[in-house]
């Protein structure tokens, strides 16, 4: 299992508050929803290695539920066969603690037999919005995403979910299965949070060396500078921070671009040269072996 560098939370020391329920089947889960006493409820979904992002939508959802449920579930319907599902990080104890302070009532962590019992024939199709950008370079991962999601809203079934704004297009094709399979939960989107020096704080950070690290703040850099040249419209954004990369792209080590994209907000296509309205500028690139992603909201 890969070690928790100093920038993710330590262990929460006790504050006191009697700790999440944790529920690993949906027996168990029925049970401590029963608990929560028809209270409005919110849920988090995560895959877990929880860091400040998850503090903050934990924050969130305390403001619009009186009770809040974690998941915890590391999806294997979402990895490529040559992604990083073995070695994504599973340091359940810290989650736990992490929870306990933020005041989480249940952490569902089911196993994958639990969300998975037999196989998965039956799948959530995102359209075509979810084949472009993170679709396009992780095929799959959107449907992954959706059937995962789905069954979670199914099972704990929540008044209100709360989702990252840092993974920007997950949060649109959640709101569109949303809207379009008519599911009775509210959609709420917490913006990004960052480590001072700008990196986007995210599981996989875990993953970087000091030095790639150091690279990898060019992300933050160019979306910076995409969003300071908003006035010169879509095109001057766009050369604004692919100057950035470009540069990054010759440094030690290297950053290597998947992707830059002005998008929609809704619906994630291109916007074109003489747009106006809301916009998200969208980023993702390789360090080394580890892929991050990150976006800026500009309006233009
Ligand atoms: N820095 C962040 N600010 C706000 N929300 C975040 C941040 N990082 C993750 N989230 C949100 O937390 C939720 C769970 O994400 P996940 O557990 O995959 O964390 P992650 O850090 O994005 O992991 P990964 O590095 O694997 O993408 C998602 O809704 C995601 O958008
Ligand atoms: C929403 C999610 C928990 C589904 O597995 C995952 O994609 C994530 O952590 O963003
Ligand atoms: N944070 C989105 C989940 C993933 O990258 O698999």
């Amino acid at each position: 299992m890969t070690e928790p560098t100093a920038s993710d939370p330590a262990p929460a020391p006790p504050t006191g508050r009697p700790g999440p329920v944790v529920a690993r089947t949906v027996e168990e889960l029925d049970r401590a929803r029963a608990a929560l006493g028809g209270r409005r409820t919110a849920l988090v979904p995560t895959m877990g290695a929880l860091h400040s992002g998850h503090r903050r939508l934990i924050a969130t959802a305390r403001e619009h539920a009186d009770a809040v449920v974690v998941s915890v579930f590391v999806n294997p319907l979402q990895f490529g066969p040559t992604e990083d599902f073995d070695r994504y990080p599973r340091p359940f104890e810290a989650d736990l603690a992490v929870c306990a302070d933020a005041g989480v009532d249940v952490v569902f962590a089911p196993g994958v037999d639990v969300m998975y019992p037999g196989p998965q024939i039956v799948t959530v199709h995102p359209g075509a919005m979810g084949q472009v950008l993170e679709g396009e370079f992780r095929p799959g991962f959107f449907e992954g995403v959706l059937t995962v999601v789905s069954k979670l809203f199914h099972l704990v079934r929540p008044d209100v979910a709360v989702f990252g704004q840092k993974d920007a297009q997950q949060l649109a094709v959640v709101r569109r299965m949303v809207r379009d399979l008519c599911l009775r939960v509210e959609i709420v989107g917490a913006a990004t949070v960052r480590d001072p020096d700008g990196l986007a704080t995210s599981s996989r950070n875990v993953y970087l060396s000091p030095a790639e690290r150091r690279s990898a703040l060019a992300l933050s850099r160019a979306l910076l500078a995409g969003a300071d040249a908003a006035v010169t419209g879509a095109i001057g954004i766009l050369s604004a921070a692919r100057e950035v990369l470009d540069e990054a792209a010759t440094a030690t080590p290297p950053v290597a671009v998947d992707y830059l994209s002005l998008v929609e907000p809704t619906t994630f296509t291109e916007v074109s040269g003489d747009y106006r309205g809301d916009a998200v500028l969208v980023v993702a690139a390789w360090v080394g072996e580890t892929r991050l992603i990150d976006n800026v909201p500009i309006s233009l």
